[in-house]
């Protein structure tokens, strides 16, 4: 299994839950805005706490109430691509790739800088400043900042929001590339069904509480 999730959040004055398990490959949250999709990627990731049950990434449990288990977000080694991208705008490409990389451990690394660079075709952008790059340009480096921790999992919110039609085709390409070659569990948010149809093995539908 890759997910194994069976938790209960409060996020304000709603109560969301969640129950499945995945295997392998891209698992799509597939549900209406303000349905909880982000909410349980930030409790996957340890930036949200649940009010009870469970969550194990790849057998290893990151967060279990009754066995008391929360690890904090640099122990569950989780590479998050937020849905606003969050690049450091004060640092350059380079800048922002690096911080990644300096989040990994030197025994946890498992993709040099370079690969990277080259994997997500973004060496020419490395002097630049995130406020010049295009949607999908940014997207890349994000994509390449989450990859550079070491992840032992990868967390993606939408990651086409921000990316213009022209050039969708290009990231969900690299997606499927992320997804084949580097073989990660990949939890990935979505509204768009043909999207999820094309990327996702499992696809769980997320429904607004009450
Ligand atoms: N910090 C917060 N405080 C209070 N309520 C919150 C908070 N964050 C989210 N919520 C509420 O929790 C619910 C789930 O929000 P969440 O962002 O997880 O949904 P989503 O499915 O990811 O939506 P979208 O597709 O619009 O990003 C919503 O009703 C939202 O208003």
């Amino acid at each position: 299994m890759s997910f194994e999730i069976d938790v209960r959040l409060r996020r304000g004055a709603t109560e969301l839950s969640y129950a499945f398990e995945t295997g392998n490959g891209l698992t799509a949250l597939f549900g209406p805005s303000g349905a909880g999709k982000t909410s349980l990627l930030d409790a996957v990731a340890g930036l949200v706490r649940p009010v009870s049950g469970r969550i194990v990434v790849s057998g290893k449990p990151v967060f279990d109430r009754e066995r008391r288990i929360d690890l904090r977000p640099e122990q569950r080694r989780c590479g998050y691509v937020f849905q606003d991208l969050r690049l450091f705008p004060h640092k350059s490409v380079r800048g922002n790739l690096e911080f990644g990389w300096k989040l990994a451990p030197q025994d946890q690394r498992w993709l040099a800088f370079e690969t990277a660079l080259e994997f997500l075709g973004i060496g020419h952008l490395l002097d630049r400043m995130p406020a010049t790059l295009s949607g999908g340009e940014a997207q890349r480096v994000a994509i390449g900042r989450a990859l550079l921790s070491g992840p032992r999992f990868l967390l993606m919110d939408e990651p086409l929001a921000s990316v213009d039609t022209a050039r969708r085709g290009e990231i969900l390409t690299l997606i499927e590339r992320v997804r084949d070659e580097l073989s990660l569990p990949i939890l990935y948010v979505s509204h768009d069904r043909a999207e999820v149809d094309r990327l996702a093995s499992r696809i769980i539908p997320v429904e607004p509480a009450g």
